[in-house]
Order: structure tokens, then C-alpha cells, then sequence
């Protein structure tokens, strides 16, 4: 039996402003190990569900589980230890903290949980920051460090936790065409290897192609799930 790690049933959102809703009736599940992208048009509303799915905004209709758990309707408190406890996140944009070494970002989500000794959590980021080709860059700060590079690093900062699923928002949006290969690649390599989940918002139709499993969006609706 396949497991299930994410399930959104019929979630539907509005802004105040606007008639037509932004999300109509989106039910999808993703699997344990499984590799999807989510696709669509500029507006059709991807970034909208990922804010939904990722926990971030509870202001929808409709219900969201993760490892079967229900999570429309949780108080902040428990929604914000689900998140650091089974969601990695990986942006566009980086936002790591240039005033920290590169070992101490991606230590820091773990140090947050407070699961592991400090020794533990620091053998656990050397061990990532090799498994991605970065382990010379430990030492250096994030400013340092190129824009291929210094996503890697968020994306180890996102595997710190031992994630149950990894969503991105465009995760190889500001990188070249080298750069996302490689982030595409350790995604991929993730899912093969560790049996990562990871659910992936992106433009790019070759990073897109790639993935195990597109779900296309149009107007704020599930087109095609490929399935
Ligand atoms: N805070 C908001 N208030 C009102 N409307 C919003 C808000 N955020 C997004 N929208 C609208 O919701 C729709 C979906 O936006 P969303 O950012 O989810 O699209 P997207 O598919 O991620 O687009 P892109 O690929 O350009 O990032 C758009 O029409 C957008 O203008």
C-alpha cells in the first residue's frame, strides 16, 4: 500500500477583493517518495495552494491532512511545530542569514526543535553539506557564496529536520540554466535515494518534465494530476 504523505480535499479560497475564487475545489494526494510538480500560468494560483498546503495560510475552505493528521481548523501553535517538525522548505529566494556561517544556518531548524545535542545536529549538517558538494563552504558566510551554491545550502537547511516532505516555490527560479540541473538533480537523487517527498511549484517546463508527476493548474482548478 502506497503511503500517504499529503491530501488536500476540496480546498477552495477567495480574497476579499476579488469573485471568482482563487483556488476551486483542489484534491490531490501525494505519495511517499514521489517527485511532483506543480504546473500552470502565471496567476493560475500555485503559490496561493503551497502558502495552503505548507500550512502558512489557514484562511480556506476545504481540509488538508499531512501523514493523515488534520490540519484545517489546528491552533498556530501546532501548526508551527508541523511545520519545523515535517516540512522543508525551499524558496526562490534563499533566505539565509549572512551573519551566520553556512553550518550554522542549516543547523539552525534543528537547534529550534531541540531533538538532537548541538554535537548531533552539526555531524548531521557536515554530513549534508557533503552529500550536496559543499563541504568546503561550512565555514563561510552565506554572502560568500554563489547563487547555485547558496541554495544548496538552503536546501540542506531544508533535509535538517528529516523532513516528511519538502516544498518549493520556485526553487530554481533565480539560478541559470547549469545551477538548476543541479538543484534538479539533488531532488531527484533525494527522491531515488531517501525516499524524499517533495512537491514542487515551478515555471520551468524541463524541470517540470522531469519530475515524476505534474499536477497542471489552470484559473485556480487541477487540470490534469497525472494519474
Ligand atoms: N494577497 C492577495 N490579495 C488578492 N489577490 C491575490 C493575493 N495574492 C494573490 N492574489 C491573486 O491570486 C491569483 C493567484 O496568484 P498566485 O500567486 O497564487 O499565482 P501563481 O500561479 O503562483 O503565479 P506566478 O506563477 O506568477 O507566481 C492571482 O490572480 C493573484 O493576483
Amino acid at each position: 500500500m502506497q503511503q500517504t504523505v499529503l491530501e488536500a480535499r476540496h480546498i477552495y479560497k477567495s480574497f476579499k477583493d476579488q469573485n471568482t475564487p482563487v483556488l476551486s475545489d483542489v484534491s490531490f494526494t501525494v505519495n511517499k517518495g514521489e517527485f511532483v510538480s506543480i504546473v500552470g500560468k502565471s496567476g493560475c494560483g500555485k503559490s496561493t495552494l503551497l502558502y495552503v498546503l505548507s500550512t502558512m495560510d489557514t484562511d480556506y475552505e476545504g481540509e488538508l491532512l499531512i501523514d493523515g493528521e488534520l490540519l484545517t481548523g489546528k491552533k498556530a501553535s501546532r501548526l508551527a511545530q508541523i511545520r519545523n517538525e515535517k516540512i522543508g522548505f525551499v524558496f526562490q529566494f534563499h533566505y539565509l542569514l549572512n551573519e551566520f556561517s553556512v553550518l550554522k544556518n542549516i543547523m539552525l531548524p534543528a537547534m529550534k526543535l531541540n531533538r538532537l545535542t548541538e554535537k548531533e545536529i552539526e555531524e548531521n549538517a557536515t554530513k549534508w553539506l557533503a552529500d550536496l558538494g559543499l563541504e568546503k563552504a561550512a565555514q563561510k558566510f552565506p554572502n560568500q557564496l554563489s547563487g547555485g551554491e547558496k541554495q544548496r545550502v538552503a536546501i540542506a537547511r531544508a533535509l535538517i529536520n528529516d523532513p516528511h516532505i519538502i516544498m518549493g516555490d520556485e526553487p530554481t527560479g533565480n539560478l541559470d540554466k547549469k545551477n538548476s540541473g543541479i538543484v534538479f538533480d539533488i531532488f531527484k537523487n533525494l527522491a531515488t535515494q531517501y525516499n524524499q517527498t517533495l512537491l514542487i511549484v515551478t515555471h520551468d517546463p524541463e524541470f517540470a518534465a522531469g519530475t515524476q508527476r505534474k499536477i497542471e493548474m489552470e484559473d485556480g482548478k487541477i487540470i490534469s494530476q497525472g494519474r
